[in-house]
């Protein structure tokens, strides 16, 4: 197995200045990571403490086979993927809050992985696992067709500049190729705090024909007819964005279990004071 601790991360602006654009091979979604000009980010010795504990059981590399969900969690459970978990928030608070999903956070930046780990031994959270890596080759080489019941994008790197658009993870393949990696029913749930990026991701979202927009209504958290939350806590991203009062816009997708109509009727239920993640 390759060693962790070799393998450089991408910065913990999330703002990937130097990926290097000259990928080859079409089909990638997110710039080669490990063609970013990244730091190594040190760990602090209880969280590699930590990470040698833990690593083996719960993280992998991200590698070019299928992902074996229900043997790496040891049960069956509907799996949901969230895509740059950096340090974890959203992904301990919402493992802890739905026992009965196996959740798998992506994540390339190593300091932020550690501090989902400890999290994880921590809480003694046994439904999370973390896949480090590219989440482009997640999506695109692990993950079969139909196997997921939800996709999660917390505060994806907005590539504000119009040059960089192109290295936005929220395209239309993108799109495409979540609405076939989720089962019938399944729902992609995505937050940010960029309004320019917010505008792209509801155009190119709502575009897509495999999925229907759902409504979301920030003081109502939960999607009926779905077995997964959109309740969520605040991200670390989110909670630096709303120091500077920049507002998160927020949506949820589904795609169709057996027409249309089914998932776009869904109602949102959970009303906010009810929400146990606050
Ligand atoms: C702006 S941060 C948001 C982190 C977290 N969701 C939050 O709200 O606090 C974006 C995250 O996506 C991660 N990321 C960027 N490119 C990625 C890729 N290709 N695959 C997986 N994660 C990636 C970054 O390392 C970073 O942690």
């Amino acid at each position: 197995m390759t060693d962790p601790r070799a393998v450089d991360a991408a910065p913990e602006n999330g703002l990937s200045d130097g990926a290097d654009e000259s990928r080859s091979g079409g089909s990638r979604l997110y710039p080669r990571v490990t063609s970013f000009r990244s730091r190594r980010g040190a760990l602090t010795e209880p969280q590699q403490a930590s990470w040698d504990r833990m690593w083996p059981g719960i993280g992998r590399e991200v590698a070019d086979e299928p992902l074996d969900a229900t043997s790496w969690f040891g049960r069956s459970a509907p799996v949901v993927l969230e895509i740059g978990s950096g340090t974890g928030t959203a992904a301990l608070a919402m493992a802890a809050a739905e026992p009965h999903v196996n959740l798998v956070a992506v994540e390339v930046y190593r300091p932020g992985i550690a501090q989902t780990v400890q999290g994880i031994e921590r809480e003694g959270l046994s439904n999370l696992r973390i896949l480090r890596g590219d989440a482009a080759d997640v999506l695109e080489n692990m993950v079969a067709p139909g196997s997921l019941a939800g996709v999660r994008v917390f505060f994806p790197d907005p590539w504000p500049k119009a040059r960089h658009h192109k290295r936005r993870l929220l395209k239309a393949d993108t799109f495409a190729l979540v609405a076939d990696r989720l089962e019938p029913g399944g729902i992609l749930h995505v937050a940010t705090d960029h309004a320019d990026y917010a505008e792209w991701i509801e155009e190119v979202g709502d575009a897509e024909p495999a999925l229907t927009r759902l409504p979301f209504d920030s003081e109502r958290r939960t999607v009926e007819g779905s077995s997964l939350s959109v309740d969520r806590p605040v991200t670390k991203f989110e909670g630096k964005a709303q120091q500077v009062g920049r507002p998160t816009s927020e949506f949820v997708w589904g795609r169709p279990s057996t027409g249309a109509t089914d998932v776009a009727a869904a109602t949102i239920t959970r009303r906010e004071s009810e929400n146990p993640l606050r």
